[in-house]
C-alpha cells in the first residue's frame, strides 16, 4: 500500500482515565469517519495527566482497560493505532509505553521511552520523570503492510542518532507521540520535528494533548505532520483537533533520488552502532 491518510487526535487528558478513553475511542473513530484514516496516532500519555503524581496511580498492566479498548476498536474498524503513551506497570517498574496495534487488533509493537525528561530550565519548568518512571532499552521499528514505521516519545526526538537509526532501519515514517510544554515548545518544537523529518527524510508525525490551563503541566499542542522534504502537510494550534494527511512512498521515494542523503554518508569515515 503506498499511499494512505494518517491522522492525529489531540484530544484534552483529565483526570478521569475513563473519560479520557472515551474521548480517545469517539476521535479515533471520526478520524476513520472524516478522514479515511488507515493510521490513527494519539499523544503521550493520552490516558492519564502528564504529572509525576498522576502515573503510579494511572498505571495498568498489559493486557489491560487501555490497550483492551485499543485493540476492540482497531479491530472493528480495520486500522492501524499507534496508542500514544500510557503509564504501564511491568512488575515492581512503571514505564511511558507506546502500544502499537494492527487492524486484527494484535499489539504489533512496544516502545518504552528511552530518553527520560530530567529537566531544570531556569524561569520555564522542571521535570524529572526518573522520579517515577523506568526508562526503555530498545530501538522501535515495526513492519507493517505500510512500510516500516519507527516510534519514539517525546524526548526521544531530541536525539538525532535515534530517529537516524530509526531510518537506516528502513523506517519510511516516524511518529512520536509527546508532550511538550510552553517553555521548550516554542522554541524548539516546529524546528525539531521539521529537521528530524527532513535529515531523515521521511515522514514525522508528532501527536501532542491539548493544552489544558488548569493542569500542572501545560502542553505546547501544535501536532503535526511533516512531509520527506520538511514541509508542514497539517498542524492544528493548541486546542482539540484531529489533523490529518497523505503518506505518500512515491514522493518519499522522488525526495531520496533527487537528493540522496543517506546513500551520500561517508561510512568509511564515520558511522552508528548499534549495541
Ligand atoms: N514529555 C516530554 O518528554 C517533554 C519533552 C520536551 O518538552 C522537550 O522539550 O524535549
Amino acid at each position: 500500500m503506498s499511499n494512505f491518510n494518517i491522522a492525529v487526535c489531540q484530544m484534552l487528558v483529565g483526570e478521569d482515565k475513563n473519560k479520557n478513553l472515551e474521548k480517545a475511542e469517539k476521535m479515533i473513530r471520526r478520524a476513520v469517519l472524516e478522514k479515511n484514516a488507515k493510521v490513527i496516532v494519539l499523544p503521550e500519555m493520552f490516558n492519564c495527566p502528564y504529572d509525576n503524581s498522576y502515573f503510579p496511580q494511572f498505571a495498568e498492566e498489559v493486557p489491560g482497560p487501555t490497550t483492551e479498548m485499543l485493540s476492540k476498536i482497531a479491530k472493528e474498524l480495520k486500522v492501524y493505532i499507534v496508542g500514544g503513551s500510557i503509564p504501564e506497570q511491568s512488575g515492581s517498574e512503571i514505564y511511558n509505553t507506546s502500544f502499537i496495534f494492527n487492524d486484527e487488533g494484535e499489539i504489533v509493537g512496544r516502545h518504552r521511552k528511552i530518553h527520560l525528561f530530567d529537566i531544570d530550565i531556569e524561569g520555564g519548568i522542571v521535570f524529572k520523570e526518573s522520579d517515577t518512571l523506568g526508562r526503555g532499552d530498545e530501538i522501535t521499528v515495526v513492519d507493517t503492510p505500510m512500510g516500516k514505521i519507527g516510534v519514539a516519545i517525546c524526548y526521544d526526538i531530541r536525539f538525532p542518532e535515534l530517529i537516524r537509526l530509526m531510518a537506516l532501519n528502513e523506517a519510511k515514517i516516524i511518529i512520536i507521540p509527546a508532550a511538550f510544554n510552553t517553555t521548550t515548545g516554542p522554541a524548539h518544537w516546529n524546528e525539531l520535528i521539521k529537521v528530524r523529518a527532513f535529515d531523515n527524510q521521511v515522514y514525522l508525525v508528532a501527536a501532542s494533548p491539548a493544552r489544558d490551563l488548569e493542569a500542572s503541566y501545560h502542553a505546547y499542542g501544535y501536532s503535526s505532520i511533516i512531509d520527506p522534504w520538511g514541509k508542514i502537510i497539517d498542524q492544528c494550534s493548541e486546542v482539540e483537533a484531529i489533523i490529518s494527511g497523505e503518506i505518500d512512498m512515491d514522493y518519499l521515494n522522488k525526495v531520496r533520488k533527487e537528493l540522496p542523503l543517506l546513500k551520500h554518508r561517508r561510512t568509511d569515515l564515520y558511522h552508528l552502532d548499534l549495541r
